[in-house]
């Protein structure tokens, strides 16, 4: 049997697919398409190692949900494809876009029993071809595909160079390696439009909601503006804290990374890091909620308990609700309690939010439908 490493290509920034949620992140009943790719990859055959490319600040995402190992991508496809060569050492490499989901197992399976320097799928036009304003024969044209088998040495060869090629084949083929045809597969489309969403393997996401709760705590601190929610309270002292303090925000963060899955707070801004130094907790909160929608989530709703024996937040309450509410564009609840005099809240050193939060996924397949 052939030693394989399968690279999955997904750090693309799907900007034809003209959708809120990148192409690679929509779910497939409970996985993301780049996890539900890789996964039915590796149903076909025991590659010795997957690897995948991802946005650079989503490699932490994809390592909460698997244990591939994912590489940061680059800006073009090939430079992301050299980023994850670093990391195979098999005698044969199988690339293949993310975006080509549906690959069926027969292709992938032919294109090990044809080895070669580069082993391609490709599917004959059905169309006329006019190139360059002249009907050429089109019995001659190649219309090429992804997976793609490449001799791991001959590619990594073939890719030390400055000219960029637009798949693997046309570069080996650049140094005259040996290329070898089968025939692909319709169901192997690659998905660059929204409208290319009609694939029968692709399954409609889960409807299930995704709950997750947060907890902060925060000390006083004399002589510093105070935020609750993004809403300045008026009082001379503030919350001793690296960024603007904002534990009810700090609180709601961890809810919503907690339903997503996506750990904490400090994984996305350590505490020990100067650009979060000082920074208003409501940049902290709109970048999270940017990271959950193009990630393939929506925000269903979420509650806070402000616990505090000081201050009075009464007057406060409707404006950080609806705040949050703006902010997050989904219903944000806010209660505030005292601690009844006991401990650290009672004795007025601090304050503590515990919040709840609600996702679901973002429905692709109910809007596919809806466009057509
Ligand atoms: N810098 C890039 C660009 C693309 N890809 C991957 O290469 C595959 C083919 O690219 P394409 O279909 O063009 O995806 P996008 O680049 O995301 O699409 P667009 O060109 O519309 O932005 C995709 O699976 C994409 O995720 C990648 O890993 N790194
Ligand atoms: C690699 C590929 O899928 C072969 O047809 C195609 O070249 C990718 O093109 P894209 O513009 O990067 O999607």
């Amino acid at each position: 049997m052939l030693n394989v490493t399968l690279i999955i290509l997904s750090a693309g920034n799907s900007t034809r697919f003209d959708y809120p949620v990148k192409k690679q992140w929509l779910r497939i009943e409970n996985k993301p398409l780049w996890q539900f790719v890789a996964e039915r990859f590796n149903q076909f055959f025991e590659f010795k190692k997957t690897i995948l490319t991802a946005n650079k600040n989503e490699v932490r995402l994809y390592e909460k949900l698997c244990d591939y190992t994912i590489v940061p991508g680059d800006k073009e496809r090939q430079l992301s494809l050299k980023n994850a060569l670093e990391y195979v050492d098999t005698e044969y490499v199988m690339v293949s876009d993310v975006a080509r989901a549906c690959v069926p197992k027969e292709i992938i399976q032919n294109l090990l029993q044809n080895p070669a320097d580069c082993t391609v799928p490709f599917i004959k036009p059905v169309d006329t071809v006019v190139y360059e304003n002249s009907t050429i024969d089109r019995d001659k044209v190649k219309l090429i595909q992804t997976p793609q088998l490449s001799r791991t040495e001959i590619l990594k060869r073939a890719l030390d160079t400055d000219k960029l090629f637009t798949d693997e084949r046309a570069a080996i083929e650049a140094i005259g390696g040996e290329i070898k045809y089968i025939s692909g597969s319709e169901k192997s489309k690659k998905i660059t439009y929204f409208k290319d969403l009609n694939l029968s393997c692709l399954k409609k996401p889960s409807k299930d909601i995704f709950t997750g709760t947060g907890y902060d705590t925060h000390k006083f601190e004399e002589n510093k503006e105070m935020f609750l929610g993004g809403v300045k309270i008026d009082v001379d002292y503030g919350f001793k804290a690296h960024s603007d303090g904002d534990v009810a925000i700090h609180a709601l963060i961890d809810a919503l990374l907690g339903a997503a899955g996506y750990g904490d707070i400090g994984e996305f801004f350590p505490d020990d890091d100067p650009k979060f130094k000082g920074i208003s907790s409501v940049k902290l909160l709109e970048y999270v909620k940017e990271t959950l929608l193009k990630t393939g989530f929506e925000i269903v709703n979420a509650d806070l308990t402000i616990i505090a024996q000081k201050p009075r937040l009464k007057e406060y309450k409707t404006k950080i609700q609806r705040n949050l509410s703006d902010l997050l564009g989904a219903r944000v609840n806010v209660k505030a309690t005292t601690n009844e005099k006991m401990g650290f809240i009672g004795r007025c050193e601090g304050v503590a939010v515990i919040a709840n939060a609600n996702l679901k996924y973002k429905d692709w397949h109910e809007d596919y439908n809806s466009r057509k």
